[in-house]
């Protein structure tokens, strides 16, 4: 398998993209959602809770999470914005010599008439997704088609697997690697861009540019046990580090934003 292939995961069409040197990632067109990442060696490296919706119905839990045009609760709108529970479309797919790619597309039109209302602006959102080796790498545009300015924040909600969440330590965040002891929701503004987080013998890099803040969540025993989305002690097999730009930035009339994203594991 070469190029990128329609599939299903859960109830939800997905694109699988395979590059020849046998990296993988699955995307569900809800969201353009990574919800898998393997590299060439075989090795999953995202999380995905074994209760999370599947349907359509809300958030995935676990993968890679698109966050716009709100972050959190940082503003009237909903919770993480609306990019994350709205179908996408595929733009183009292929295989080039950076890997399999894939591109997924939203715009104002694919909003309910709630949400329109809500956030009255004409945008055109495209996310680019690709594999190749132990790289993943994606680039989220956001581009201002209307005739006004408007506000936005924008992430990438990674959710890492890992082996024990006790045992991680993130490197360029602050001058000392940051470790979890229990809950941990920190937002890091302005950071360089190179991130470093290891787990035991594992290791992975994180690069980021255009997105000039990172956050990093993990829910901690008591909190995940509230989520009625993630099983009690699954708290423990990740960590979220999200490149984000959390502003809210102001994007001109006809001006665009480009956030870039590239993990690697070592
Ligand atoms: O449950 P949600 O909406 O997916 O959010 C998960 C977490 O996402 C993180 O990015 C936030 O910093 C946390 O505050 C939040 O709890």
């Amino acid at each position: 398998m070469t190029s990128p292939e329609r599939d299903t995961f859960g109830q939800l069409p997905a694109v699988r993209l395979a590059s020849p040197d046998g990296a993988e990632a699955i995307v569900t067109l809800y969201g353009a959602h990574v919800v898998s990442w393997k590299g060439a060696r075989g090795k999953e490296h995202l999380f995905l809770s074994r209760r999370s919706a599947l349907d359509g119905s809300r958030a995935i839990r676990g993968g890679v999470p698109v966050i716009f045009p709100q972050f959190a609760e940082r503003g009237a709108g909903m919770r993480h914005g609306f990019a994350r529970v709205l179908p996408w479309h595929v733009e183009r797919s292929g295989v080039d010599s950076g890997g399999a790619y894939a591109v997924f597309v939203l715009d104002e039109t694919d909003l309910p008439p709630a949400l329109a209302s809500a956030w009255p602006h004409r945008f055109a959102l495209a996310l680019r997704v690709a594999v190749h080796g132990n790289e993943l790498s994606m680039t989220l545009e956001v581009r201002n088609t209307g005739a006004a300015a408007f506000p936005f924040a924008a992430a990438l909600h990674t959710y890492h697997l890992v082996d024990n969440v006790a045992a991680v330590r993130i490197e360029g965040l602050e001058a000392e690697p940051v470790v979890i002891r229990d809950k941990l929701d920190q937002v890091y503004q302005g950071i360089a861009g190179l991130i470093a987080m290891q787990c035991g013998t594992n290791a992975l890099h994180h690069e980021q540019s255009g997105f000039t803040d990172a956050v990093v969540w993990n829910p901690g025993a008591a909190d995940a046990a509230a989520l009625s989305d993630l099983e009690d002690d699954e708290y423990r097999r990740f960590v979220c580090i999200e490149p984000a730009l959390l502003g809210p930035a102001t994007l001109e009339a006809g001006a665009v934003w480009r956030g870039e994203y590239r993990l690697k594991a070592a």
